[in-house]
């Protein structure tokens, strides 16, 4: 059974005129990163929400077709519950930290209080994940004192301490430096590791090539593709989508249309190199024998 399952979605907005979301079918299976892409406005942020059950609760409009949590209808289960089934992480971690708790360790606690979890469970596993997301340091800061990157490892690490099987993560990167982009991706990296379901939006196509196992491209609120990433990325179609092609594929696709051998559109910095090395023995070996 899927983690999570889109089947005939569409959302309009009660103030749009025209559908947002239009016939929306993919699904995540246990364990699966699947990376939302799409050019701005192509409904990335409305199916994150429409997972997470903010759709049509909070932003109201006509929603059609069922999402499936875990076999679930989410049609038929509370905003509470879902809650305990998925972690959200926003785009700003400005609006996740909750502005009430004086340090990282009492906010990292509070969506355990909240469920009435008893202290000593708390503290265990308020511990664990500040050792896990590498915030130890932090444990006595005021959360409104931190960066924007720290701020972005705490809210993950609020997540993490009610630890949800499904995850939905919109743009976490997107006000990041590079290196609070890596801290976030070794997290993500974790997430894999715990066998967690993802959906991640993020626009640096390097990094979803690097981590995502399965692309949807969206299109005008429909899906335009959905496949594996080193085939979706490799595509000849993707740019008339919107979607910038991985670095590595960018290069890759110029080496051979410039006539340079190459067996396959390599995604990422490992197969690239691996490519380049097969295409660079061929060469030789054209050579040796002419
Ligand atoms: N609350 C809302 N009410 C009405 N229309 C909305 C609302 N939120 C988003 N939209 C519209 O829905 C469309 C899709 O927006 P959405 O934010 O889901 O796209 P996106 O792919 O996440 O974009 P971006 O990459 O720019 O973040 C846009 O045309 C947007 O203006």
């Amino acid at each position: 059974m899927a983690a999570v399952e889109l089947d005939h979605v569409s959302f309009t907005y009660s103030t749009a005129d025209a559908p947002t979301i239009r016939d929306l079918s993919f699904s995540v299976e246990e364990g699966e990163l699947c990376a939302l892409v799409g050019a701005n406005g192509s409904g990335k942020t409305t199916v994150c929400n429409i997972v997470r059950g903010f759709i049509p609760r909070f932003h109201t409009g006509e929603l059609t077709g069922s999402v499936r949590i875990d076999g679930q209808d989410i049609a038929e289960t509370n905003l509470g519950l879902l809650g305990l089934q998925i972690g959200f992480v926003f785009q700003n971690p400005f609006v996740q930290i909750s502005g009430s708790k004086d340090t990282v360790y009492e906010e990292v606690a509070f969506g355990l209080e909240n469920l009435g979890v008893d202290v000593a469970t708390i503290r265990s596993r308020v511990e664990e994940t500040l050792d896990l997301i590498n915030i130890q340091h932090l444990r006595d800061k005021n959360p409104v004192d931190l960066s924007g990157g720290q701020k972005q490892r705490v809210a993950f690490a609020s997540t993490l301490a009610m630890d949800p099987p499904i995850f939905v993560i919109d743009e976490p990167t997107s006000q990041l430096d590079p290196q609070g982009t890596n801290e976030i991706f070794e997290i993500i990296s974790l997430l894999k590791e715990r066998r967690k379901s993802i959906i991640l939006v993020e626009h640096k196509m390097e990094l979803i090539a690097e981590y995502a196992d399965s692309v949807v491209v969206l299109h005008d609120g429909a899906l335009a593709m959905h496949g594996a990433s080193a085939e979706v990325f490799s595509s000849p179609e993707l740019p008339q989508y919107g979607v910038a092609y991985p670095e590595f594929a960018r290069a890759a696709l110029a080496l051979r249309d410039a006539g340079v051998p190459l067996d396959h559109i390599p995604v990422t910095k490992s197969d690239a190199v691996r490519t380049l090395e097969a295409a660079r023995t061929l060469t030789r070996s054209m050579e040796a024998g002419r």
